[in-house]
């Protein structure tokens, strides 16, 4: 297996079949620099996410966190509909919306911009040696872990073992290796400013969909970029696809626009819970994405003037000093203005066809139309 032709990354056969990933339009990430010896220490089990399980370990004479990834299910990414086992097929969508691949994408993108720190720091991907993974799976024989499926429906299907190299082999465990560091307990009003003011950045840089809550804060910084989105991207970047009519331009860039306004929601919904945790206490965090006429609206009962977010991020205007622009949108009917007035952690309102080898949007339930 070649890295560029299948779903997952082969296993390689020298460092020059270490490629940047993933290997599509836009950007990617580069392997993770091992000197000397390839040999990872695994220290402790730090935690589980739906997408991955990291570990401390130690390379050499540094440590690091080390986020191992499963080989979800086809449904827990945006994929192709109907699903779909060919494999070509899957790669051209995976390449993008895996979260693997997502998350090599936005850091790829941080790198090659110099904005590294508007994340916490990554430095590179691997693939998990045999003898790794078995000194791994051994070490932490107790916690049973799996790496088929996600966090709450493990091991239910074998999706690592579908696609086999020519001598059978599954694919190797496809891990990113990060700063190691601690989580936030305690967000102040200084802390959520300055997160705040990163994910403002990370939409200026065309990165969105960051899946913003309290448990991604590590040191202070976003750390989970396995549902993120990294323009160009088949779902916000029509020059991808010559063929898109002008309905399905429009029903991309609606999606675009809930995608980035959902991480304003997730983050005024995380300050909420924060204060209501804090609610004893006298000192509440003051910052806010969105004013509470866009985000109450459901409570108030009464839409907004006018929705939007604080950035454009197709327009790519990079980080600069000057104030971000804010993005209007004006929906054509009351159902998309009231899809917009719910918050939803995720967008479900496109579903992506693959036809004439190109990615189309499908607004969802519009099946045969
Ligand atoms: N760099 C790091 N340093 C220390 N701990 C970390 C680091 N990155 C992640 N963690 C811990 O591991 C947990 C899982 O990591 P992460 O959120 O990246 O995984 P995920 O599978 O993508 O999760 P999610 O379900 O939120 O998408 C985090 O909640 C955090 O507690």
């Amino acid at each position: 297996m070649s890295p560029d032709s299948t779903m997952y990354p082969g296993w390689p056969k020298s460092a020059a079949d270490l490629v940047p990933l993933p290997q599509c339009k836009g950007p990617q990430l580069k392997p993770f620099k091992f000197h000397r010896s390839q040999k990872i220490e695994f220290l402790e089990y730090i935690g589980e996410g739906s997408h991955a399980h990291v570990f401390k370990v130690r390379i050499q004479e540094s440590v690091y966190a080390l986020k191992l990834f499963r080989f979800v299910y086809d449904r827990d990414w945006t994929g192709p509909t109907p699903e779909t086992d060919d494999a070509a097929v899957l790669t051209k969508f995976a390449n993008y919306s895996e979260p693997f691949n997502c998350e090599c994408r936005a850091y790829g993108h941080l790198q090659e911009t110099g904005h590294e720190n508007l994340a916490i720091k990554c430095f590179g991907y691997l693939l998990l040696s045999e003898g790794n993974e078995k000194s791994m799976m051994n070490q932490f024989d107790d916690l049973h872990l799996k790496f088929n499926g996600n966090m709450n429906e493990a091991g239910l299907e074998p999706v690592r073992s579908r696609f086999l190299d020519e001598n059978g082999r599954v694919p190797p465990i496809r891990g990113i290796v990060k700063e190691f560091g601690q989580r936030d307990e305690n967000l102040t009003t200084v802390g959520a400013r300055k997160l705040l003011s990163d994910i403002i950045n990370l939409h200026r840089l065309g990165i969105i969909n960051l899946d913003v809550a309290h448990r991604q804060v590590i040191s202070g910084k976003l750390s989970d970029f396995s549902t993120a989105i990294t323009i160009p991207h088949f779902q916000t970047s029509p020059e991808l696809n010559p063929n898109l009519s002008h309905d399905q331009i429009s029903a991309m860039e609606f999606e675009t626009f809930q995608l980035s306004s959902n991480d304003y929601w997730c983050f005024d919904e995380m300050i909420e819970e924060i204060n209501w945790d804090k609610r004893q206490k006298k000192k509440k965090i003051e910052v806010y994405a969105l004013p509470d006429t866009q985000t109450r609206y459901v409570l108030r009962n009464k839409p907004p003037t006018r929705f939007y977010t604080l950035v454009d991020p197709r327009k790519g205007e990079g980080v600069t000093k000057e104030p971000p622009v804010k993005w209007y949108y004006d929906p054509d009917d009351d159902r998309l203005a009231g899809i917009l007035s719910y918050k939803s952690d995720f967008s479900t309102f496109n579903e992506w066809v693959y036809k004439d080898k190109c990615i189309f949007p499908r607004k969802r339930g519009l099946h045969g139309k």
